[in-house]
């Protein structure tokens, strides 16, 4: 197996991580030498202009990997033993409707949490049952790395319309924050801390962080800084800690600071910031310009004009692209299922009594030791009250969701979202239903 080369598809060619995940994989040739890359798309022209960059990339970078672009499904799975897939069924004009419809009703509007969520959910399902079918078809072998979101929702999927498929779910989240968690501790980064942590995706706690060396309780300094500073690195690295960082995600990392308190034994996932503090988010919210605005004016502009200005030059000598460090989890993944690792990785896979007292077919955030065969997951044992009761309203969301997608089942959308605690009542879980039915009519099931 060591002198294997591996081939990779990327589904969802034209999304603004790719450029950033190949050279990454570039990067990382001594641990995950490949042999093929490709990419997948269902938008030729948005994909063509990221992968016209990525070819020059690798041509000039890795000429001994082979490399095309498609959006034909059998020359994209064929022949690959590893699907990265990152799509956005609907991409950001969808996701901006995800955002901005519950606001006019004064709820939050969010990529992956509430009613955006919800949404995104309704359409990213059929997109990525459809990724499993093709991988399964043409490269049954191939195990697919699925970070494409909402990773709660069509991890609940996948479980149950592809329940014996090769498909690891995985988010980057809880690896960003380990990172910082690690600065804060005044470790290098976060290999040098073992952490306990538990959850839904996007809603989950870390129980225990340890120095990995010397086994020293972490939890302690970082929980007195979290409650200061959330996990915005500022005051401790000054402006070096809020570099690249877009303003509204230093507001994320800062908020934390707020809902950290109310359980003292563990520190919780950005992500539960709109669980815990939904009507600050609202307060701070317009309507007019939300998250995917930023990103279109930031991140995807960046990356599209650097994309069409390798392909101008015919070189990316000097590209400004760099490694994405966080992708590295794909690597760490890919890896631990090629060689056996039995790496630790935080996985969404189903619980199945890990988490002692909790749904054993909800699909939890939870540490798993992962090699050839798949993930094994580690025990979590009992979790309290508090995050238990917040656990199962929000699993029961997930479901429903799944439930109203496999149904056609209005109802059971509408139950969804008036159980979400970012929704306040069914009256208005019903006024965001309806509008959010006619944004996704071409996307969403016909529901009855
Ligand atoms: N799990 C995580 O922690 C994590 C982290 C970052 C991003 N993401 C996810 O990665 C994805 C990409 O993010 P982005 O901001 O770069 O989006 P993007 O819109 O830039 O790229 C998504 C790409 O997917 C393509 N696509 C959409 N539907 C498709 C389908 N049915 N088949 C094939 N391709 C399809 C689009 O044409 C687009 O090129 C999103 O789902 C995002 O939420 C997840
Ligand atoms: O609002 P976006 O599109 O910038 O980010 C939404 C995603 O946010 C998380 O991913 C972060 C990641 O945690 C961080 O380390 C860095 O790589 O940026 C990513 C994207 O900004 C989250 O985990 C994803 O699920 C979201 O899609
Ligand atoms: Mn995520």
């Amino acid at each position: 197996m060591q002198d294997k080369k591996f081939s990779v598809v990327i589904a969802g060619g034209g999304s603004t991580f790719t450029p950033g995940i190949v050279m990454m994989l570039l990067a990382h040739q001594d641990r995950f030498p490949l042999r093929q890359i490709k990419f997948y798309d269902n938008d030729p022209d948005r994909q063509k202009i990221v992968a016209d960059a990525c070819e020059i990339i690798i041509r000039e970078r890795a000429p001994q990997i082979k490399f095309l672009a498609t959006t034909d499904p059998e020359t994209a799975f064929t022949d690959i033993d590893f699907v990265l897939a990152h799509i956005r069924v609907g991409k950001y004009e969808m996701r901006s409707k995800d955002e901005k419809i519950p606001l006019k009703y004064g709820v939050l509007g969010q990529e992956t949490c509430g009613p955006g969520g919800i949404a995104y959910g309704m359409r990213s399902i059929g997109g990525v049952v459809e990724i499993v079918h093709y991988m399964e078809k043409y490269s049954p072998n191939a195990w697919m790395l699925n970070y494409s979101n909402p990773a709660a929702i069509v991890a609940e999927a996948t479980r149950r319309l592809c329940p014996n498929s090769r498909i690891l779910n995985i988010c980057d989240m809880p690896i960003d924050i380990e990172g910082k968690m690690a600065q804060i501790a005044g470790r290098e980064s976060l290999h040098d801390i073992e952490w306990k942590y538990f959850g839904l995706n996007h809603f989950g706690w870390w129980t225990s962080i340890k120095d990995k060396k010397t086994g020293e309780d972490l939890m302690p300094k970082i929980r007195d800084y979290v409650w200061k500073h959330g996990y915005n690195l500022k005051y401790i690295k000054g402006d070096a800690g809020v570099q690249h960082v877009d303003p509204s995600w230093q507001v994320t990392f800062e908020m934390v600071k707020g809902f950290a308190p109310l359980d003292p034994n563990t520190l919780p996932n950005t992500y539960l910031k709109y669980y815990l503090c939904q009507d600050d988010v609202v307060a701070h919210s317009d309507i007019k310009h939300t998250r995917t605005d930023e990103v279109i004016e930031g991140r995807e502009k960046e990356v599209f004009t650097e994309c069409r200005r390798i392909a101008a030059a015919g070189t990316a000598k000097e590209t400004s692209f760099v490694v994405d460090a966080h992708a590295v989890y794909i690597v760490d993944l890919a890896t631990a299922i090629a060689y056996n690792t039995k790496a630790n990785m935080l996985l969404i896979v189903p619980n199945e009594g890990a988490i002692e007292n909790f749904d054993p077919t909800a699909m939890v955030e939870i540490p798993c030791l992962v090699g050839s065969d798949g993930p094994e997951p580690l025990v979590v044992g009992k979790i309290p009250q508090f995050q238990k009761g917040m656990m199962e309203q929000q699993v029961s969301v997930e479901k429903l969701t799944v439930d109203a997608w496999i149904e056609h089942s209005y109802l059971k959308l509408w139950q969804a979202l008036t159980l979400s605690k970012t929704v306040p009542s069914a009256k208005v879980a019903k006024l965001i239903l309806d509008d959010l039915i006619e944004a996704n009519k071409d996307f969403w099931p016909e529901l009855k």
